[in-house]
């Protein structure tokens, strides 16, 4: 058995994970050996060179060959745990899921390869849930697997819309502590490793969902398609802000890091369902990678030549 508690963050694409783990890394993480496994849709690993920066972690690695949850090999998995056990020794390792694993099936495979599953936290976008999760089965399994709900995004809903989410996450899941963010921020000590695999052991209600949820999964990611880009040439940033206003409605989710035309600056790009914003990130972070982007939607195939010739047109000549 890996001795090492682990915790695994689960929630649909761009509900605010990669920002739980960046403000744990800040806070509770810096007095611990801690390992992450980042597991992301697309082959860049966007969110790996975000946290990868932070001192206080110890190892990432990064699964982006798949799915956690189904379509990355259970050997690699395997080989992920034991790399990170045999050179670090960790006192936490975080799984970080793609938006759209199940954790039901995750929790199987980790109960397999004997690996102690502390508890699953599962973020919420407050202000996209309950339309998405109309669409996508995996939202509501992702609130059901919970040990710990946290409703992020409250900033940008109503009192009365924050009442709505929430009661429809109490008839999904009525055994998880819930916590309100914006941002994510929580104090990660409430969360990470404390012992919750305990209370998940004695509930009986997991292996009822468990056997439910196993099937039909792969349903789930079906239509899904994603696709990356990558320029050594810089970008203008207010084309680029054109181009994501007007992004075809298929893309649920694109991220990335662009260097500007400006010269000076790297940004990083969060795209959901519409929304967008720019972060500034430091030098050495991105400093010497090219621009890159991952596109995350439903059935992206027709699109993709589309949004590439757009891409390429807020480009620097
Ligand atoms: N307004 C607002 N934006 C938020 C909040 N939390 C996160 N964001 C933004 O939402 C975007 C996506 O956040 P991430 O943490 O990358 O989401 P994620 O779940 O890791 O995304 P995927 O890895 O694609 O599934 C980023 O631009 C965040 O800054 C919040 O509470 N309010």
């Amino acid at each position: 058995m890996l001795k090492t508690p682990c915790n695994a963050i689960a929630g649909f694409l761009g509900s605010g994970k990669t920002t739980l783990l960046r403000n744990s890394l800040e806070k509770v993480f810096q007095e611990k050996r801690v390992a992450i496994i980042m597991n992301e849709i697309g082959d860049l690993g966007i969110d790996g060179k975000v946290v990868s920066g932070f001192e206080s972690i110890d190892k990432v690695v990064e699964l982006n060959s798949g799915c956690v949850c189904c379509s990355v090999d259970i050997f690699s998995l395997h080989n992920a745990f034991r790399e990170i056990q045999e050179q670090i020794k960790p006192d936490l390792i975080v799984i970080e899921t793609t938006g759209l694993a199940n954790p039901f099936p995750l929790i199987q495979r980790l109960h397999y390869l004997d690996v102690i599953l502390d508890s699953v936290i599962t973020l919420v976008d407050a202000s996209e849930f309950l339309r998405l999760a109309a669409e996508e089965e995996v939202l509501n399994e992702q609130v059901r697997a919970a040990d710990f709900l946290i409703l992020n995004k409250t900033d940008l809903v109503t009192e009365l819309e924050i009442e709505r989410v929430e009661s429809h996450l109490r008839q999904l899941n009525q055994r998880a502590p819930l916590f309100k963010t914006t941002h994510s921020n929580i104090d990660p000590k409430l969360l990470f490793a404390l012992g919750a695999n305990l209370y998940r052991r004695q509930s009986k209600l997991l292996e009822t969902q468990v056997t439910k949820s196993a099937h039909g999964f792969r349903d789930s990611h079906q239509d899904f398609s994603s696709f990356s880009y990558q320029t050594e040439r810089l970008v203008n940033l207010d084309k680029f802000k054109q181009f994501l206003g007007e992004l075809s409605p298929k893309v649920y989710r694109a991220k990335g890091i662009l260097n500007l035309d400006d010269r000076a600056t790297s940004c990083l790009f969060n795209f959901i369902c519409g929304r967008f914003d720019f972060q500034v990130v430091a030098p050495d972070i991105c400093g010497k990678m090219p621009t890159q982007a991952v596109f995350i939607g439903r059935n992206l195939e027709q699109e993709q030549t589309a949004i590439i010739q757009q891409l390429q047109a807020c480009q620097d000549s």
